[in-house]
């Protein structure tokens, strides 16, 4: 039996890339031009791109919602990944949206994808019922346990939900949390122990994927 999930050290780590990861030339280029922005680290991970556009291919996603697009990273991994529907991507009006469409565009995966620019909470707010097949949540975190709750709403049955960065570089351990950011992510992955309204894994990839499947 494995006892535990085995700790990556750089060599592993680089090693599941190079024999993993997918990564097109285009979201290679899109990689390196965001390396060179100061909020850099924004970006998921190549492997957590990879396993989005999974999922969206495992259950056939066609109405996405991305909630923190930065420069179009995670999106253009889902969109590829969507043979027809509509992706609608939530983020704050910044410089890196250009980036994004230019990208987008590149990809010839623009018309498929719509951006509102504003608190995702408002725009969520605006969106219907259970039409959605899969949200990816990765913007403000202290109103993660809020983003639950809206897209449980939005999802349809079988929908899934994904949280980026619920192990927070670690923050998740601390006993007096220094932010409002990780008191929201501690409240959140507490709450999802226990929350019977969805099937749960928490995967340790990147800075921590947590992958909720809506029951009823
Ligand atoms: C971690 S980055 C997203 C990275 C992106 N998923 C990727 O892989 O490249 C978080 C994004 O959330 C956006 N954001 C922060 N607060 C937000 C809010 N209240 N509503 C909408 N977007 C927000 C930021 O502008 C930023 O672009």
């Amino acid at each position: 039996m494995t006892a535990q999930t085995l700790y990556l050290d750089d060599a592993l780590y680089h090693y599941l890339q190079a024999v993993s990861v997918r990564e097109t030339p285009l979201l290679a280029r899109l990689r390196v031009a965001t390396q060179a922005l100061p909020e850099a680290r924004w970006q998921v991970a190549p492997e957590q791109g990879q396993l989005l556009a999974l999922l969206v291919r495992l259950i056939g996603a066609q109405r996405v919602i991305e909630v923190g697009t930065f420069t179009g990273y995670s999106a253009l991994c889902m969109a590829q990944a969507m043979d027809h529907g509509q992706l609608l991507c939530c983020d704050l009006p910044g410089s890196y949206n250009d980036i994004a469409w230019q990208y987008w565009r590149e990809a010839a995966v623009a018309e498929r994808i719509e951006m509102r620019l504003g608190p995702a909470l408002q725009t969520l707010a605006t969106l219907p019922d259970e039409r959605y097949d899969l949200i990816f949540i990765d913007a403000d975190k202290a109103n993660y346990p809020l983003y639950l709750e809206e897209a449980l709403r939005l999802l349809r049955t079988g929908g899934l939900v994904v949280f980026d960065n619920t192990l927070w570089s670690g923050r998740v351990l601390q006993e007096q949390a220094d932010s409002d950011d990780t008191r929201a992510i501690q409240a959140l992955n507490l709450a999802l122990k226990n929350d019977l309204r969805v099937d749960l894994s928490m995967l340790p990839i990147g800075d921590g994927l947590t992958l909720c499947r809506k029951r009823l």
